[in-house]
């Protein structure tokens, strides 16, 4: 499906539902310094053809102007012709939508992602025992172990990619980048949210329990 195919109001839905969600991620000061980016997949998909509208690159996420999203494609190049750049993380997305067939994406920088990542990056992964809140990835076992994958980060975006692709877990809708941030996704906005706030807790309650462990 091209993207001169995919209904006006389909396009538009996107757009009103990521700027939603801009508004309320915010209003929780989850896009320090212009951090932070989103996207929804618009369309049919395909793993070789979709299109998704993003947040443009260098924006300030806590306010709105005419001007804060475009659709690209795959690739991430726009999908029409416009002035605005799309996020400088682009591929990241391209990449989750490929292999996950995923309808949306969040990504955030918290002090709290940011902390578990470096605090466990010897294991690669943040571990989480038991925490009722992983039901929201739709994990239902008694006391279930999981493992939330942390990669590499680079300044150089594609490099990113490659660890990306290769930590994704069907089981867990997130992945996180070393002193960097998260990604989130979901089937849609209402999912990726879910996730997204699932994972923010987790970390949160994972680095507590970490202090009181260490009796600070
Ligand atoms: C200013 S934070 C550094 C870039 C970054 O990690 C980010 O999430 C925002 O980049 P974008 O190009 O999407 O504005
Ligand atoms: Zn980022």
């Amino acid at each position: 499906m091209s993207f001169e195919q995919i209904a006006l109001e389909d396009k538009q839905k996107a757009l009103a539902e990521l700027r939603e969600v801009k508004e309320l991620f915010a209003s929780r000061g989850w896009f320090p310094g212009t951090s932070g980016n989103l996207s929804i997949r618009v369309g049919d998909f395909k793993p070789e053809q979709f299109q998704f509208a993003i947040t443009a690159s260098g924006k300030d996420k806590t306010v709105h102007t005419p001007e804060d999203y475009l659709f690209v494609d795959q690739d991430g190049k726009p999908c029409e012709t416009t002035r605005l750049k799309p996020s400088a993380e682009t591929l990241i997305h391209c990449e989750i939508y490929k292999l996950t067939g995923a309808g949306a994406i969040f990504h955030v920088h918290t002090v709290f992602n940011n902390v578990v990542s470096e605090y466990f990056w010897d294991r690669k992964a943040v571990p989480v025992d038991g925490v009722e809140l992983i039901k929201g990835f739709n994990i239902w076992d008694e006391e279930a172990h999981i493992d939330i994958p942390i990669v590499s980060n680079f300044a150089h975006i594609p490099s990113i990619v490659p660890e990306v692709t290769e930590r994704i877990v069907p089981s867990i809708p997130g992945i996180v980048l070393r002193k960097h941030g998260i990604y989130a996704w979901g089937a849609n906005a209402f999912e990726a949210k879910r996730h997204l706030e699932a994972f923010e807790f987790i970390f949160e309650y994972v680095y507590r329990l970490e202090l009181l462990k260490k009796g600070i």
